[in-house]
């Protein structure tokens, strides 16, 4: 038997950082945000039509997250234009890993994975949090985002509040030690549901 995890939480919670946990503990991990830069670089599958939507996000040949960033705040359509054109070639990589992949364990760490129905693939989901406090310095200590940014993909999520109430794990990424204290668990609790399947 394979055990997919769905991985989540809101936007700087610690999602790729918890993914790596995940890894070290021996799981096999696929991550959304990862597939979407390969989507984007040079010789990408999304960049031909993201050119067609938005002709100077890919004049250098691949997407420039820069330009984008810039577009998607001056008008509200464009992430959903965007959106409409990356989710369906993430979902066939995600496709693409699930039938590739060598561990018992497969952790799918997906920013929208409620937005998205993508727990329907899930045999369980594990979401990270922190004080939203703690999220926006973390978010705005990257440098890659502006708080307006920040707040306009913030505004787009589900409150994080019913996140956790959805997920059947709950990860608080507060500190290292914490974080894979609580990953140990979680693992171990799969590990013990799949002897009893
Ligand atoms: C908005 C973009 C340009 C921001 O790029 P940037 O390099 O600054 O950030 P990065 O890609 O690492 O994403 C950071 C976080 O933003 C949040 N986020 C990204 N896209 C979205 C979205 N469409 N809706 C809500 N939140 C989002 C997620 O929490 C994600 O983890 C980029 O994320 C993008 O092109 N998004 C559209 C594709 C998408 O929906 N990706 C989400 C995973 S499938
Ligand atoms: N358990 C933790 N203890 C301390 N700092 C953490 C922990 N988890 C994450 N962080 C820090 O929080 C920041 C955001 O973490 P990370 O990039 O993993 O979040 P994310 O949810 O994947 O972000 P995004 O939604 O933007 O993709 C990073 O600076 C990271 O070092």
């Amino acid at each position: 038997m394979v055990f997919s995890l769905g991985l989540t939480g809101s936007i700087g919670m610690g999602k790729s950082t918890t993914a790596a946990l995940f890894k070290e503990a021996g799981c096999a991990v696929w991550d959304a945000d990862a597939a979407v830069h390969a989507l984007y670089a040079k010789g990408g599958a999304a960049v031909g039509p993201i050119g067609n939507a938005f002709p100077e996000v890919t004049a250098a040949g691949f997407v420039d997250r820069d330009i984008l960033k810039e577009l998607i705040s001056l008008n509200k359509s464009v992430l959903k234009v965007l959106e409409d054109i990356v989710h369906p070639l993430v979902q066939a990589d995600r496709q693409r890993f699930r039938t590739t992949a060598e561990a018992d364990i497969l952790v799918f760490d997906i920013p929208l994975l409620f937005e998205t129905g993508s727990q329907a693939e899930m045999d369980a989901v594990a979401c990270v949090f922190v004080s939203p406090e703690t999220q926006r310095q973390r978010v705005l200590a990257r440098g890659t985002m502006t708080e307006p940014q920040f707040e306009q993909i913030l505004a787009k999520q589900m409150p994080i509040e019913e996140k956790l109430a959805r997920s059947d794990f709950r990860i608080e990424t507060d500190t290292m030690e914490h974080a894979r204290a609580q990953v140990t668990a979680v693992v171990e609790d799969i590990k013990r549901r799949m002897a009893h399947a």
